[in-house]
């Protein structure tokens, strides 16, 4: 690494300023032109368009040459590859081409869908513009991370990913270099002289982009952007890991190995039974490829990448962004959620409604705080006016400071005038104290959870306040107590704030409310009709926590608090986890939360955890859906998190959970009907093969090709756009352990679906040679007198098995619905795609030229008017089968976690 860095302009125009961030501090300054109150919007403005927007351009290209011949590789491709070999091998030129033009086709349509699923990804950035925070103009405001330009002036604090690299002006932050140097204890960074010859990463003052600030708060002049930081060097010499399949598509991959394997095992024992029978090597050859065309599910990965994409966009727009299409199907299966209260399942606008002094000793919800209380409630915020004149910073002090009276402005100048020093609030103290001049002297203002105020006051009755604020809890409302300490004349500021914190005098307690937001009853009320428990984890009182979960429905059938949940025990969490109830635990920390997506996580349940916070990091992690904040929470929580909450909202997890259960079912039902399609593809070779030569082979390999890869496309995509099917969340969740692929499935695509489809189009090519007069053992070769009525039959086969698949299409639309339920036309893309079916099909069949290179011959209309029907016979046998399985199955609203409940 460089000792110093002086940078010239590139050629882009991206230049970067010469200044080196190791150099006295009022020189740096000068060379980047920056001061105290940060550079001009206009400045900003300008140099923005000197050196370019803060990104760093993570990817490499990869060539496309490249990626075409992955899938040209792709293992599913190489059976095809196989079935062209044995066409040439067999002498049929014709064929042999038509497969390997398969093959492209299938790859480059593989590569735009996987493209289109990549872009899907890659646009959720648009949603979540990462934000910094930045002096401009002497103001401090929020700015998206990409307009970050040398010079500027940015404010760290705990949680925030750093923007750029920056140099400290002041104060001090912890960080976690993790991201650059692979060490993963925080290190400090403080606003100090530069240290001779250490490297830059290792330089005490100076923080890089990419990085996280685990804690403290800080100034810092940013001095590289974009690719010229650390982070853009590091980018730009690593190549993107490659995507990593999801858990459906592993599945699916697997089941179509399987597949194929049996499609080779198959074909190797009827060729030999072929070789026994006595039929022709060609004949026997045209089988072999016959079984393989048709059991390779071409298209059906690409197809799943892409539902998925759409399922990762739909998801995005209701305000859910994920971070990886497998979360999409995880969603689908989850079975608890555990939520924050505050912001999530609350709107975090909190107004004052009570409060209680020690010298009233009544709580009242009319009169203004008495003088004391409210000056306590003005000095102990950090809220301050935000560009548009409203307040801004933590709700809860927005509350207090509303709350206190008056003449806002007046009283936030005279704050800030008087304040001499701040604790922050601390999440694990839930505390926070300020300093400040009280005519001569100085005092500490502290407010906080009760409990840990209580115990650094003097002289408080506290079970007697205990007992009100449990009575203010129990409205609902958030408690916390506000104390005062007086230092005595000429005593110096404390430094520690434990010096600070103690010796108070309780000022009084004053009780907030912050409405539910009014979408969670109904969601919650979803969440129990599908069958998932929501558990509540929050730093807030117990009683309080209860009150808003009953507000909202939380705890039907019954609900357990857990009141001190930092100091719950493994057994006794195993116990409650696995009882009946929905639970509430108070008082919790970042570390409760991680047990208990542990403990849930062992039992075999898959959560969905939110956190906003830095420390909930490991807890997102830990759950199988971490859902971070993407108003309120931090970069750290949202970096960790599996999906971000664009509108913080509790509802918009259930929604994307029934998102997720509607994709996966989709993704089912196209594999239905793909999979339907093999019986009646591979029946009609069995009995060519099976009746040794006295049948002639009911379908040629060409027109299962138009099938597969023509015809069927369109319905296939379009049944992954199904709307959810009715009662999707009147039903347990789905098993994580159970596959896409379930034995039920297959017996319903082969066993019934397909054996009908094959039976009908069995008969209706035995009925167009029976009408020609045919009989078995007769040739049917070119130039025999049966010839055209052969071609008449085959086609008779290939559009009975068209219009089959119309049924069956329907038939896949719902997997335990009726279809008058569901509504015919509520899936217009499915109607446009069976018409582009039957349009395809109808080429095939009565374009000459089509004709003659498929082997097809007009069909005359009793034969059309028997294969019409075909759609109505499959999709009403389907619909009887899903009638009577709804007549005997478990009813609806079943819900396997309540069945211990006694009836009320
Ligand atoms: N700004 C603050 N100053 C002092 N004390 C606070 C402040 N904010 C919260 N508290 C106290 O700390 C407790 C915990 O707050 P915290 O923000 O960790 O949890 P929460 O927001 O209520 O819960 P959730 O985790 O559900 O969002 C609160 O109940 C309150 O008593």
């Amino acid at each position: 690494m460089p000792a110093r860095r002086h940078h010239a302009g590139t050629a882009t125009g991206a230049g970067e300023p010469s200044a080196d961030p190791r150099e006295p501090l009022p020189l740096f300054r000068k060379e980047l032109g920056t001061g105290d109150r940060g550079l001009s919007a206009r400045e900003a403005a300008r140099r923005l368009a000197v050196y370019g927007p803060n990104q760093v351009r993570r990817r490499e290209k990869r060539s496309l040459v490249r990626l075409l011949s992955g899938q040209l590789a792709h293992p599913l491709a190489l059976l095809l590859w196989g079935a062209g070999a044995l066409a040439f091998i067999a002498g049929m030129a014709v064929l042999g081409w038509a497969i390997l033009a398969v093959i492209l086709i299938n790859a480059v349509f593989a590569l735009v869908q996987e493209h289109q699923a990549e872009r899907a990804v890659e646009a959720l950035a648009a949603y979540l513009p990462e934000q910094a925070h930045v002096i401009r103009d002497g103001h401090r405001q929020a700015v998206e991370a990409a307009g970050l330009v040398p010079g500027d002036l940015i404010v760290l604090a705990e949680g925030d990913k750093v923007p750029a690299d920056a140099r400290l002006t002041d104060g001090a932050v912890e960080v976690d270099l993790s991201m650059l140097t692979g060490e993963s204890a925080p290190v400090e960074r403080v606003a100090a002289a530069a240290e001779e010859g250490a490297p830059l990463l290792r330089e005490p003052n100076l923080v890089f982009s990419g990085t996280t600030c685990t804690g403290g708060e800080a100034r810092a002049i940013v001095f590289a952007t974009g690719g010229h930081t650390e982070l853009g060097r590091i980018a730009a010499l690593s190549q993107r890991a490659p995507r990593r399949d999801s858990p459906l598509e592993v599945q699916v991959k697997r089941v179509a190995w399987l597949i194929a394997a049996v499609a080779v095992g198959m074909g190797a024992v009827f060729l030999l039974i072929g070789a026994l029978v006595g039929l022709p090597l060609r004949d026997a050859l045209m089988f072999a490829i016959g079984l393989l065309v048709a059991n390779v599910p071409e298209g059906l990965l690409p197809t799943i990448t892409l539902a998925l994409a759409v399922g990762v966009r739909v998801l995005a727009k209701q305000g859910a962004v994920v971070k990886r299409l497998s979360a999409v199907e995880t969603l689908g299966s989850t079975n608890v959620i555990c939520t924050d209260k505050t912001g999530t399942l609350t709107q975090n606008r909190m107004r004052l409604q009570a409060h209680w002094t020690p010298d009233a000793g009544t709580v009242t919800t009319t009169v203004a705080p008495p003088a004391d209380l409210a000056r306590a409630m003005t000095e102990c915020t950090t809220v301050s006016y935000a560009d548009d004149g409203d307040l801004q910073g933590d709700p809860t002090e927005i509350a207090l400071f509303e709350g206190a009276g008056p003449d806002i402005a007046a009283r936030l100048a005279a704050r800030d005038e008087r304040r001499r020093a701040i604790f922050r609030f601390d999440a694990r103290l839930r505390l926070m104290s300020t300093i400040g001049q009280r005519g001569d002297r100085l005092a500490v203002h502290v407010k906080g959870a009760p409990e840990a105020v209580l115990a650094r006051v003097v002289g408080a009755d506290r079970g007697a306040v205990m007992a009100v604020v449990d009575d203010l809890a129990r409205r609902g409302l958030r408690v916390l107590a506000v104390a005062v300490r007086d230092l005595p004349p000429g005593a110096e500021i404390p430094r520690r704030r434990e010096d600070a914190e103690t010796g108070l005098r309780l000022l009084g307690l004053v009780g907030l409310y912050d409405p539910p937001r009014p979408q969670v009853a109904d969601a919650v009320r979803r969440c129990h009709d599908a069958g998932l428990r929501v558990h509540i984890v929050t730093g807030d009182n117990g009683a309080t926590a209860a009150a808003v979960a009953a507000e909202v429905g939380i705890g039907v059938p019954r609900l357990h608090v857990v009141a001190e949940s930092e100091q719950v025990h493994d057994d006794e969490l195993d116990e409650l986890l696995t009882g009946d109830a929905e639970i509430v635990f108070a008082r919790s920390s970042p570390e409760t939360k991680l047990k208990v997506a542990d403990a849930l996580r062992a039992h075999g349940q898959v959560v969905a955890m939110t956190g906003d916070g830095a420390n909930d990091a490991p807890a997102l992690h830990q759950a199988h859906i971490g859902v971070a904040m993407g108003r309120s929470g931090t970069d750290v929580a949202r970096e960790a998190s599996t999906m971000v909450l664009t509108d913080d909202n509790f509802a918009t997890i259930v929604t994307a959970i029934e998102s997720g259960r509607r994709v996966y079912d989709n993704v089912r039902k196209f594999i239905l009907y793909i999979f339907a399609h093999a019986v009646p593809e591979v029946v009609p070779f069995l009995v060519f093969a099976l009746s040794g030569g006295l049948v002639p082979l009911p379908l040629t390999v060409l027109q299962i090709l138009a099938i597969d890869l023509g015809t069927e496309t369109l319905p296939a995509l379009a049944l992954g756009r199904e709307p959810a099917e009715p009662g999707i969340m009147d039903r347990p969740p789905r098993p994580a352990s159970q596959g896409v692929i379930s034995r039920d499935m297959l017996i319903r695509a082969w066993g019934y679906l397909g054996l009908i489809s094959a039976a009908l189009v069995m008969l209706v090519f035995f009925y167009v040679l029976w009408r020609a007069g045919w009989h078995p053992g007769d040739p049917t070769g070119q130039g025999t007198a049966l010839h055209h009525a052969y071609l008449t039959a085959t086609t008779a086969t290939f559009a009975g098995l068209v219009t089959c698949q119309l049924g069956t299409a329907m038939a896949a639309r719902t997997d335990h619905a009726s279809l008058r339920e569901v509504g015919l036309a509520t899936n217009p893309l499915l109607l446009a795609g069976i018409a582009f079916e039957v349009l395809f099909a109808a080429a095939l069949i009565y374009l000459p030229p089509l004709q003659h290179l498929f082997g097809t011959a007009d069909l005359p209309w009793d034969v059309l008017a028997i294969i019409a029907v075909f759609p109505l016979i499959v999709w009403s046998a389907d619909e009887f089968r899903r009638w009577n399985r709804r007549r005997t199955g478990p009813p609806r609203g079943f819900r396997p976690w309540a069945r211990s409940v006694p009836p009320p």
